[in-house]
């Protein structure tokens, strides 16, 4: 890796506390940060470099993956930040810094190479972006690179505001979108996965599936984030970034298709037929893993009238000679019975239709969090008539395995953007949300509710029942139920 320098923007912030630090601090433990490399934290707040360290520290010992607290490695690593504190809207704040980073560039022997990561809120993008090119922090002689963490936009139009703002400044491949779902490796390995496996890519097709449902479920509330969630939701904060970019990665199957093709070949909904393809619910009072919760409306700084979503389904189909006819069930929801991450591919089964009692399902299923592993659900109907699983784990790696982070800031250390988001997907996913967004501000779909430690609303299950489909849990539980008629593609109002 080349020598370079990390500058953080929001260094004292939430995220760089919990994620950045760490996972800057893993890859520095095994050994993959670059030999020559300078961190420099920028904030408002009045550390020093001596109290930045020892804060940075103190966050290493709470939240990263390794356990035990390595005195000497921190300290070491510590010793590469330096902290600079600036107001993101004042020009001399990028004077004093392009000093600073010039200073410690020659101390170390560093090449000009710099990473500016914005983990700052969203309207200080272009500002920032702005004045990095101004003050010639950007014209370091080595490369310059600007990674920026979502969200990206707040709907379609200020998404198209953010990017041209950022390319007035930056050319965009210079530009890192960051989506930590690309991060996951069993996210970065579905590729490679079904590429290797003949098996896998002859039967991921509308020959074969029956329907595909991406879930990523979370059992924590809003938790100190109201301020933002409560103007975001389920759709924006979820749905638009990291379910789109699953639904995208899944889609493509192997290689030959990229994934704006697929975000391309999504049928749009629109505005007025939204509440036929998508449920919004909100959580009420309920009980998750034993502990009583609150509803959504008792969460501190929520709006006590808030129709904000914290559940969000949606059917999508695409247009595309593979998966013509295949309807794609997304969801993702908080306070939900458990954390899991995972894509179910269900498959048809031809014997439905000339077996009176039909035997069950089989699935394929990528576990993507926790425990990522690849299961089958195979019928050996022909031995035992049970549905057997086959699960296929990767050696477990507990606190080896890196966080989706770690490869991420690797990567943009390396000039890797394979698993960023690319604009062009990024506006796909805000075209197709618009309308539903528009749909929501005109009450033009219902707000449903569902407990704390349920499975979603009722309403997410009507939304398969209409076409003879179940959610993978539901069948799970009982496989004799929702089986479609015949196997067959199944005929929805989107076909041609
Ligand atoms: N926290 C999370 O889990 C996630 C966060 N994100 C995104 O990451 C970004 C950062 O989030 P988070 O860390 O939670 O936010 P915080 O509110 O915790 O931190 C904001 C950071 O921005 C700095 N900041 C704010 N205004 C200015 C300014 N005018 N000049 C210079 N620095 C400023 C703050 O510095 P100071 O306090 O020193 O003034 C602080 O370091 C946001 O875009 C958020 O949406 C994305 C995914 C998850
Ligand atoms: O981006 C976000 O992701 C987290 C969930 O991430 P995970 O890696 O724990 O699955 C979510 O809680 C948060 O609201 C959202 O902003």
């Amino acid at each position: 890796m080349q020598p370079s320098a990390f500058v953080l923007f929001g260094g004292t912030g939430d995220l760089a506390k919990r994620k950045i630090f760490p996972a800057l601090y893993n890859l520095f433990l095994d050994g993959k940060l670059p030999e020559r490399f300078a961190i420099v934290a920028l904030g408002r707040k009045p550390f020093n470099d001596e109290l930045f360290r020892q804060h940075v520290k103190e966050s290493l010992g709470r939240f990263s993956r390794r356990e035990g607290a390595n005195a000497a490695a921190m300290a070491e690593f510590a010793a590469c930040i330096q902290y600079h504190a600036m107001d993101a809207g004042d020009p001399q704040g990028y004077e004093r810094l392009r000093s600073l980073l010039e200073q410690r560039e020659e101390e170390l022997g560093l090449t000009g190479n710099r990473l500016f990561y914005l983990s700052v809120a969203p309207e200080h993008f272009g500002p920032i972006a702005a004045r990095i090119r101004q003050s010639g922090l950007a014209d370091g002689g080595g490369w310059t690179r600007l990674v920026i963490e979502k969200p990206f936009g707040h709907d379609l139009a200020s998404a198209r505001a953010l990017s041209a703002a950022l390319h007035v400044s930056f050319p965009p491949e210079d530009v890192y979108y960051i989506d930590h779902y690309l991060g996951k490796p069993m996210v970065q390995n579905l590729q490679s996965l079904i590429a290797s496996n003949p098996v896998l890519k002859a039967v991921l097709n509308n020959r074969y599936v029956a329907n595909v449902q991406i879930t990523a479920s979370e059992t924590v509330g809003v938790e100190e984030r109201a301020g933002y969630y409560d103007r975001a939701g389920a759709l924006r904060d979820m749905f638009q970034n990291h379910m789109l970019q699953l639904l995208m990665m899944i889609a493509r199957r192997a290689e030959g298709y990229d994934k704006r093709q697929v975000m391309e070949s999504v049928y749009p909904v629109n505005r007025d037929e939204a509440a036929n393809h998508v449920v919004r619910a909100q959580y009420t009072a309920g009980s998750v893993a034993g502990r009583t919760v609150p509803g959504y409306l008792q969460e501190p700084g929520v709006d006590p009238g808030s129709a904000t979503d914290t559940y969000f389904a949606a059917r999508l189909m695409l247009d595309d000679p593979i998966w013509r006819g295949v309807p794609f069930y997304i969801r993702t929801g908080k306070r939900m019975k458990e954390k899991a991450t995972k894509i179910v591919v269900v498959f048809k089964n031809p014997l439905e239709s000339r077996l009176p009692e039909a035997p069950a399902r089989n699935y394929l299923i990528v576990n993507i969090q926790p425990n990522p592993s690849l299961d089958f659900r195979l019928n050996l109907s022909g031995l035992d008539g049970e549905l057997q699983p086959l699960s296929l784990q990767p050696a477990n790696r507990g606190e080896e395995e890196p966080e989706a982070y770690e490869l991420l800031l690797r990567d943009a250390l390396l000039g890797d953007p394979t698993f960023f988001a690319k604009w062009e997907e990024i506006e796909l996913s805000w075209k197709w949300v618009q309308p539903i967004l528009d749909a929501f501000a005109n009450r033009l779909a219902p707000l449903h509710t569902y407990p704390a430690g349920s499975n979603g609303p009722a309403a997410a299950d009507h939304l398969l029942a209409e076409d003879g489909h179940v959610w993978f849990e539901t069948a799970e539980a009982n496989p004799a139920v929702g089986v479609s008629p015949a196997g067959e593609t199944i005929s929805v109002a989107y076909e041609h």
